[in-house]
């Protein structure tokens, strides 16, 4: 079976804590499908989420991860698509917890907030963490779309 493909964009904050995890993505067995920024230049983060949103429809991957300074801005753009659940996580439990519970398929992570190895912990945990199901997480989540 071919790896999963897990889409990954940044604005200009994220841009260096992007090319970290998609080496990480590689090391974990996934496939990444980079939607940019591809440097340092000052950009604005409601385009990045728009890409990756329109990825997630278009079928070319079923999850993302999505960074910014903080992880707030990038995550408020996306989560104004109906198809989007981006969940902004600070450790393991909240990445865990956002699978589990929210059933999220984006990742948002503050790349001037985590250090590596958080962030690395982070994406590490939700890309294993199945949702938990069940009548309340399930109803819960449905009331979202
Ligand atoms: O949207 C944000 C705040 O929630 C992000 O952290 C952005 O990356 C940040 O606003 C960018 O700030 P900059 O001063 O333009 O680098």
């Amino acid at each position: 079976m071919p790896p999963e493909t897990i889409a990954i964009a940044a604005d200009h904050a994220g841009f260096e804590l992007k090319e970290l995890l998609k080496a990480e993505l590689v090391r974990l067995g996934f496939q990444s499908l980079d939607l940019g920024t591809n440097g340092p230049e000052s950009v604005d983060y409601p385009d990045f989420a728009d890409k990756l949103a329109a990825a997630l429809k278009e079928g070319r991957a079923a999850r993302g991860v999505l960074i910014c300074g903080t992880g707030i801005g990038i995550s408020i753009a996306a989560n104004r698509h109906r198809h989007v659940r981006a969940a902004v996580c600070h450790d393991g439990t909240s990445a865990r917890l956002a699978r589990q519970h929210n059933n999220a398929n984006v990742l948002a992570l503050g790349a001037r907030l985590l250090g590596p190895e958080v962030a690395k912990d982070c994406l590490e945990t939700f890309l294993a963490t199945a949702f938990e199901g069940g009548e309340r997480h399930t109803r819960r989540v449905g009331k979202l779309s």
